[in-house]
């Protein structure tokens, strides 16, 4: 029986979830992703590391079709959900984007209740059938969020009311309550605190239980602690992908060594 979940376990933690093949991103004429292929491991975080402006966020943007937003932007080339081609023109966003949340650099909670911010996505989804239902969503999501005890007897205050790192909380919050299974998070960390750093660094460490995990980085330090794969972007390229421990202690390109000893970026 022990042996059995072993290899269940063993099997699942090399699940592919998300493929991409041959993407390529283009604002106008510019191209910011020439050529990206990789298979994101499912229930691990994935970190984007590279310099500024080598096109993290827009690769993790096309993964929940967030660029189709941007009236400039062109992908071409296939990214794939548990098998499925997300660019299909028969897939609905809104069902998409349920499926993969996603947490902005900026804690950008609604001008609403605490209650409200979390309810919004289950709302619309139509996730509940009565109070009770939703009750118990709301404290579910705060509570994997790691910010229940701080609000449970404020659920009525506004989410702008929060600090920093308890609006980003809330945020994961929100993005949990409509049961995802991608989360991608695009420098979460870079508007907070170190204390509030730690505090979100940590509740993703838990989220990789359930969930499969992207967040892109600035720091490398953030990149070694949580993530189990790395994958370094240079000038739109994927210069290299692989386990984390290896891209920081044996990069196999002259520019992810580069990179991560500090030379460039
Ligand atoms: N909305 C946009 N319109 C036009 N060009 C854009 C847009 N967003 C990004 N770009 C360009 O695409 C390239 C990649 O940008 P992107 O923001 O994806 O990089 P990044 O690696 O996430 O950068 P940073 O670490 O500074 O956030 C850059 O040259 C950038 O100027």
């Amino acid at each position: 029986m022990n042996d059995m979940r072993y290899i269940e376990r063993a099997t699942d933690m090399n699940e592919t979830k998300i493929t991409a093949r041959d993407v390529h991103v283009f604002y106008g004429d510019s191209e910011a992703i020439k050529g990206v292929d990789v298979d994101i491991q499912a229930r691990a975080v994935t970190a984007f590391i590279g310099p500024s402006g080598c096109g993290k966020s827009t690769f993790l943007r096309t993964i929940n079709r967030m660029n189709d937003t941007i009236p400039s932007c062109r992908v071409t080339g296939g990214i794939t959900l548990d098998g499925e081609d997300i660019y299909d023109k028969r897939v609905d966003v809104v069902q998409l984007r349920q499926k993969i949340g996603m947490v902005f650099q900026k804690p950008n909670p609604f001008p609403k209740s605490i209650y409200d911010n979390i309810a919004y996505g289950p709302r619309i989804h139509g996730l509940t059938k009565n109070k009770a239902e939703m009750d118990e969503i709301i404290e579910k999501s705060l509570r994997r969020a790691a910010i229940w005890d701080e609000v449970k007897d404020r659920l009525q205050a506004p989410g702008t009311g929060l600090s920093g790192g308890q609006q980003q909380r809330l945020c994961i919050a929100r993005a949990i309550a409509t049961s995802p299974e991608v989360l991608l998070m695009d420098e979460p960390c870079s508007a907070l605190d170190p204390i509030a750093t730690a505090q979100v660094e940590e509740l993703i460490d838990e989220l990789r239980q359930e969930y499969t995990v992207v967040i892109v980085t600035h720091s490398m330090q953030q990149a070694a602690r949580v993530s189990q794969k790395t994958a370094f972007f240079h000038l739109g390229h994927l210069v290299e992908y692989g386990d984390t421990s290896d891209i920081f202690t044996n990069p196999k390109d002259q520019r992810t060594e580069s990179y991560i000893s500090g030379k460039i970026g």
